[in-house]
């Protein structure tokens, strides 16, 4: 009995140490993507200054392949890293066609 509470408590204590760095960790990527779409932004004024399109899909393809090499090297499946930037990517095309709109108004 004594033993099995120990366990628990063991457990608990381990649970709360790799959640608090799950947080942290969740503070650097919402600090990290604060600071992507900063710079995206400014990309999708200087593009729209510029009249370019605001998808480029020749940069997005050597996006994903470094991304997915870069997640093969550090043990995440490149599967997900590539959806997930693209994801990212879709938001950002977004944000780079309302900035082109505003600017043709
Ligand atoms: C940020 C850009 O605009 C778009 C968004 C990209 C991204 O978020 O990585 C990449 C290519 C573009 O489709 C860019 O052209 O660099």
């Amino acid at each position: 009995m004594t033993s099995n509470h120990d366990d628990q408590e063991y457990y608990l204590a381990q649970l709360e140490q790799e959640r608090h760095t799950i947080d942290n960790l969740d503070a650097v990527l919402v600090h990290t993507l604060a600071e992507r779409f900063r710079c995206t932004q400014r990309v999708g004024r200087l593009k729209a200054e510029a009249k370019l399109p605001p998808a480029d899909p020749q940069r997005e393809a050597r996006q994903v392949q470094r991304l997915r090499a870069k997640a093969e090297e550090s043990g995440l499946d490149p599967e997900f890293a590539e959806k997930f930037l693209n994801f990212i990517i879709k938001e950002v095309i977004h944000h780079h066609e309302a900035i082109r709109k505003e600017q043709q108004n």
